[in-house]
């Protein structure tokens, strides 16, 4: 591990480094795109080094393919997995019901892919991705680029009279050009503020041709494991509310993290 990780680091990799414990020995598990899923590869390629863990990880981007390859880790296919026992990725929000508006990181469609195939999604977190209400964040929409002008407007259009407060929609850029995203499509951000009802957006929004899918993820996420940079880190689920604090504390000048919770 880098030593002096910036606090927001901190927080993502404790979060990441308690998810990784959820990992057993056979299981097929989905790796989730971003900074805090990269934390969970690496923790992962840590026990598989120090423990001698197998799993067989579906990642859900070209990006954390590279990385779980480059720490020797066995990966498949959705293709060839077909269902998991446990997906474990970021979130660029999420509220009280474990509802998640996801794809900053542009990988929204594969990791709502994989996330739906699995028996359990669980959600690693810095606090600042908890939220009253979902929609600070700007809400990514995969579509095709076959005439995404249009889509984009029949997004504008059925937004008018849905319980949200802005009705910006952007396309993401990457340079001078439009994304693209690891499927060949585009993604518009759609700057909602609040969404008042994301359920019903979210079935909307997937109606609109052209739209390949959207960032909520609802009724999907199990549990979200919420690390802070002083190394404490909360375990939550819907109905049960907070199931779990842990500690864990730098011991070493190499960044090891020790749970001190028992
Ligand atoms: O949805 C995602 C990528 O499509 C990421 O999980 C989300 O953007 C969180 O990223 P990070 O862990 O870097 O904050």
């Amino acid at each position: 591990m880098p030593t002096d990780l910036p606090p927001v680091d901190k927080a993502k990799f404790v979060a990441a480094k308690r998810a990784s414990a959820y990992v057993e020995d056979g299981m097929t598990v989905g790796l989730g795109t971003g900074s805090t899923a990269a934390w969970l590869v690496r923790c992962l390629g840590e026990r598989a080094q120090t423990e001698g863990l197998r799993f067989r990880g579906v990642p859900t981007s070209e990006r954390t393919a590279d990385l779980a390859r480059e720490l020797g880790l066995e990966i498949t296919t959705l293709e060839e997995a077909r269902w998991l026992d446990l997906t474990i990725d970021g979130a660029d929000e999420h509220d009280a019901r474990l509802d998640l508006i996801k794809g900053a990181g542009g990988a929204l469609l594969r990791e709502k892919i994989v996330a739906t195939a699995s028996e359990r999604m669980i959600v690693i977190a810095d606090a600042s991705k908890k939220v009253e209400t979902l929609g600070a964040c700007p809400l990514p929409v995969e579509v095709i680029p076959f005439g995404w002008q249009t889509t984009c407007a029949l997004i504008e259009e059925a937004l008018i009279g849905l319980d949200v407060m802005g009705r910006e929609v952007t396309l993401r850029m990457e340079g001078e050009a439009p994304f693209v995203t690891d499927e060949g499509n585009h993604i518009l951000d759609l700057h909602l503020k609040r969404i008042g009802d994301p359920r019903r957006l979210g079935l909307m929004l997937n109606q609109i041709a052209g739209v390949v899918e959207n960032g909520l993820f609802v009724d999907i996420c199990d549990v979200v494991v919420t690390g802070y940079a002083d190394g404490r880190v909360t375990l939550h689920d819907e109905t049960r509310g907070t199931l779990e604090e842990t500690r864990y504390e730098f011991v070493t000048e190499d960044n090891i993290f020790t749970d001190i919770s028992d």
